[in-house]
């Protein structure tokens, strides 16, 4: 019997790995001839007692960084300040509709991931449309509302069936909003229903990626599956300004419940040294992922 719990404990430590690592086709073998990243190693070694799974996964690839900048100088500033350290960067409304899909260019022409966060809401048939344009634009990951409802998430997915396309996230609720605050728009439930709920219908509705708080992170976990890529914002270093954000954790915190990526802004972008900031997190990051395959 314990044979078998440990067996499923790695498995499960596998699968959460492999979530963590999102590959498209158009960046995928780029990365790998540039070995930006290493896909989970795994080494099956077959022993009279178990099977023992061994992997490796890079923390580069559980961090994005949100680059909510109003020019692309200023972004690329950062980008660069950062130099190798970070893999990951996302272009939100702000950059994107000062600097377009140029930045994008940019960023992959440097060869980075780009999560392009424009939280789609509108109706499906504009939804799709947008999710084909993006594809064009290059980017990796996308951001729908899960709340624009199944139509417009069963719409964009079939979009993002096209080769190419980004991998869609749906966004759940805002870490920005508290129960009180989600009240004011009509919802009676709590955060952590709402979210449960809307990872539960985006999921019904052909995405496999969501956008929540590290507080649902582990029901979501649970309730779609050890493939899901569960990215998580409203991350905050120990000691780090709150700002805005309502729901939040540290990265350890966001690791321990079952986060598949983190998304951080201001505590690396506002930091008087970004680089140094970001290389913590990492840290912070690869011991939390080491203590949950104890
Ligand atoms: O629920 C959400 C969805 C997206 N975001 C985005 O993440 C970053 C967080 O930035 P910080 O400076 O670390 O607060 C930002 O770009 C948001 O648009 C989110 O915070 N919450």
């Amino acid at each position: 019997m314990d044979r078998f719990r440990s067996l499923k404990a790695d498995l499960r430590d596998a699968a959460l790995a492999t979530s963590a690592n999102v590959y498209s086709n158009q960046t995928h073998a780029l990365n790998q001839r540039r070995g930006a990243y290493h896909h989970p190693t795994f080494l099956t070694h077959q022993t009279a007692r178990k099977v023992k799974l061994i992997y490796m996964s890079d923390p580069k690839n559980r961090l994005a960084v949100a680059l909510d900048y109003p020019d692309a100088y200023q972004a690329m500033k950062l980008v660069d300040s950062l130099g190798q350290t970070c893999q990951w960067f996302k272009v939100g409304m702000e950059l994107y509709y000062a600097a377009g899909n140029d930045m994008i260019r940019q960023l992959r022409d440097r060869g980075f991931d780009v999560f392009l966060d424009l939280k789609l809401h509108d109706i499906p048939n504009t939804v799709a449309g947008a999710v084909r344009s993006a594809t064009k634009a290059g980017a990796s990951l996308l951001t729908i509302h899960a709340s624009g409802g199944a139509a417009m998430m069963t719409a964009a997915a079939e979009a993002a069936k096209a080769p190419g396309s980004p991998r869609l996230l749906a966004v759940t609720v805002l870490t920005s909003m508290d129960a009180a605050q989600l009240a004011g728009t009509g919802i009676t439930a709590s955060p952590a229903d709402q979210v449960l709920r809307l990872a539960k219908l985006a999921r019904q509705s052909g995405i496999d990626g969501f956008v929540c708080s590290a507080e649902e992170v582990a029901s979501v976990r649970a309730a779609t599956g050890s493939d899901a890529l569960l990215v998580i914002p409203g991350i905050r270093p120990t000691g780090a300004d709150i700002g805005d954000q309502k729901r939040i954790a540290t990265p350890t915190q966001a690791i321990a419940q079952g986060a598949s990526m983190l998304v951080v802004g201001r505590p690396i972008t506002q930091a008087a040294d970004p680089g140094a900031v970001a290389e913590n997190i990492l840290d912070e990051i690869a011991q939390a992922e080491a203590s949950q395959r104890k």
